[in-house]
């Protein structure tokens, strides 16, 4: 009785586990270092051992991120059914160990990056973690619907680590790209949360739907997709990229904008999760799109 009342009360060992990778939002993990690998092999032609580097020092930063994240936002992720069963508003990580090892994971990753790829990567990186940890989480997403155009940048950021890790500087090649993400993230996360609209507005954080309305927000998604093809259609108009970019750009250009146009026209939920899913394979075919491109 005693010993199965302890394996309630204790999580066990694959609990635990799983919980710490929770903390460093695994699966969007997977898009950040997607872009950070694509971009090493744009930038050039780095071994595999430092792209293994850069993906380790790249997910250490974002992971340590994405647990400040966790920690910080425990009081309104534990007021939405989304977030209410996350390790710390759950109770099963304490909000101490949950920062500690935010920090842990951080000051891991700039040792990595510096010691096996370059100070300017680590940097970066650590930019990056302090970008998303104290301008979106602790500043902006609470105060103002502008919180992900102007967070949004640290999503942005990957690319330039790849890309600094490689080369050792940041091209203004590079900073295409970082613009690319930086464009892209408003239209993945508005569309999103349109149909978490009622979830924010519960906790009070100032989401655009929640201050400026639906009909804005979807306004908002197409100007923001517009801009982004414009933005992803430079680089081949300058010459940076070819045809085999150019062909991939315009089709997923045109699919977003559709998808962008019909949730306008529709104002369904459905519009809105088909935008949002498309958001992710969209940024993952443009990146290995540039990637074919530059090494075919
Ligand atoms: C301020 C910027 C961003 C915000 C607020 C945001 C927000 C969100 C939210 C709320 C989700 C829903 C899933 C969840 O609850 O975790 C999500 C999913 C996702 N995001 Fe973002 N996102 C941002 C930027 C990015 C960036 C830069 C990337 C990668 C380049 C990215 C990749 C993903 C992926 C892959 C998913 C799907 C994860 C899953 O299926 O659980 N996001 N995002
Ligand atoms: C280089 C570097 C360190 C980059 C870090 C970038 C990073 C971790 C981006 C994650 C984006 C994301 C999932 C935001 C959701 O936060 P949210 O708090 O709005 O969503 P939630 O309500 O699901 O927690």
């Amino acid at each position: 009785m005693e010993a199965s009342q302890a394996s309630l009360a204790v999580p066990g060992v694959k609990q635990v586990v799983s919980d710490y990778v929770t903390l460093t939002k695994p699966k969007v993990q997977l898009l950040l270092l997607l872009t950070t690998i694509t971009t090493m092999y744009v930038a050039g032609d780095p071994s595999v051992g430092l792209v293994a580097i850069t993906v380790v020092g790249g997910f250490l930063s974002a992971g340590g991120a994405g647990a400040f994240n966790h920690f910080y936002d425990r009081d309104i992720d534990a007021a939405m059914p989304r977030t209410a069963s996350r390790p710390v508003p759950s109770g099963r990580i304490s909000p101490r160990a949950a920062l500690i090892y935010a920090f842990a994971l951080q000051i891991a990753s700039f040792a990595i990056l510096w010691s096996a790829a370059n100070l300017l990567s680590a940097c970066l990186a650590l930019a990056g973690f302090f970008w998303y940890t104290v301008v979106y989480t602790v500043w902006l997403k609470r105060r103002s619907p502008q919180n992900i155009v102007i967070g949004g940048a640290a999503g942005a950021v990957p690319p330039l680590v790849g890309w600094a890790a490689v080369t050792g500087g940041v091209a203004p090649a590079a900073l295409y790209l970082f613009a690319i993400v930086f464009y892209w993230t408003p239209p993945h996360f508005w569309a999103l949360s349109l149909l978490m609209k009622d979830e924010y507005a519960r906790v009070g954080v100032p989401m655009m739907p929640v201050v400026h309305g639906e009909a804005e927000t979807r306004r908002q998604i197409v100007l923001y997709t517009l801009l982004l093809t414009v933005l992803t259609l430079l680089p081949f108009v300058f010459g940076f990229f070819g045809v085999i970019y150019a062909v991939f750009a315009v089709g997923l250009a045109g699919a977003f904008i559709t998808l962008s146009l019909r949730l306008q026209r529709r104002a369904d939920r459905k519009s809105a999760l088909r935008t949002y899913l498309f958001s992710l394979g969209y940024l993952a075919v443009l990146f290995v799109a540039m990637v074919l491109d530059a090494q075919l």
